[in-house]
């Protein structure tokens, strides 16, 4: 038992989602932006890695007053549970994901996470211990569907997006590409880690929509099941 998992990332005309110095840059524009507050709206669970905790201090939250007021009137939190994944518990007490808005959150970390940190960790946010050494995505899958995690949106950053490909965990991808070229050989791209080798073992998806948005193109990719 795990939720629908679907990637939202954008990315540049190149293919980064990032600079190198992994700083947080505006690749999207405002109907986007827009776009991205409705399907987080529309989310159970809404997932990052430490990476992008780290970068760029997101707080996950629904931003439209409406939106969160239409989550209410379902009896649902404002914001979906928010999620990072993070094997050595290095994220800060004070990150905004767990200090911004009402409702709960989770930190995923591994047993080799530093108990002091953990302790630190659950006055803000459920702590689950999933996996030995580096988070278990398939056993953190699990824990968030017996918490009612229907849909789970993830936001990135590429090493955990690629963590989900391998695992084969992502039912959909959806990416918007911004009219603007980053560059950089080191800079972020939508699935880093360490990539796959053989074409068989590459994800095969299906073109399900294509649209412009704002000066850019919207891509929604499912991803095929195995046959
Ligand atoms: N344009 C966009 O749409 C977006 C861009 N970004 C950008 O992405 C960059 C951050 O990406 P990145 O550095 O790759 O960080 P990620 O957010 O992908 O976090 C990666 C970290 O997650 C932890 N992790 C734990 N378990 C796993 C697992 N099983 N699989 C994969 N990762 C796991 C690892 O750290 P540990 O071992 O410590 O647990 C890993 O280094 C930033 O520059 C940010 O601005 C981010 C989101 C969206
Ligand atoms: N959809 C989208 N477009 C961009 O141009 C972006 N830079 C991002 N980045 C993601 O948005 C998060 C910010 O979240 P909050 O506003 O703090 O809630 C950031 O961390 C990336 O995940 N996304």
């Amino acid at each position: 038992m795990r939720p629908y998992v679907f990637v939202n990332l954008a990315m540049s005309a190149d293919g980064k989602i990032s600079t190198r110095e992994r700083r947080q840059v505006k690749i999207s524009g405002a109907d986007d932006f827009k776009r991205v507050d409705e399907i987080k709206a529309g989310s159970d669970g809404i997932m990052v890695g430490i990476g992008t905790v780290m970068a760029d201090d997101p707080s996950l939250t629904v931003k439209s007053p409406e939106l969160k007021a239409a989550r209410r009137a379902r009896g649902e939190d404002e914001h979906p549970l928010r999620v990072v994944v993070d094997s050595m518990a290095r994220t800060s007490p004070d990150a905004d994901i767990l200090c911004k808005g009402a409702g709960q959150r989770v930190v995923a970390v591994s047993a080799a996470a530093p108990a002091g940190r953990v302790e630190a960790l659950r006055e803000k946010a459920e702590v689950v211990v999933v996996g030995e050494k580096g988070v278990d995505l398939t056993l953190l899958m699990h824990e968030l569907a017996t918490r009612g995690v229907k849909r789970l949106m993830v936001e990135g950053g590429g090493t955990l997006i690629w963590g989900l490909f391998k695992a084969g965990l992502v039912d959909e991808l959806i990416t918007y590409i911004g009219s603007t070229v980053i560059g950089g050989v080191d800079a972020p791209t939508p699935a880093d880690g360490e990539g796959f080798v053989r074409e068989d073992e590459f994800p095969r998806l299906e073109l399900a929509g294509v649209e412009r948005v704002d000066d850019g193109v919207l891509l929604r990719w499912v991803v095929k099941k195995e046959e």
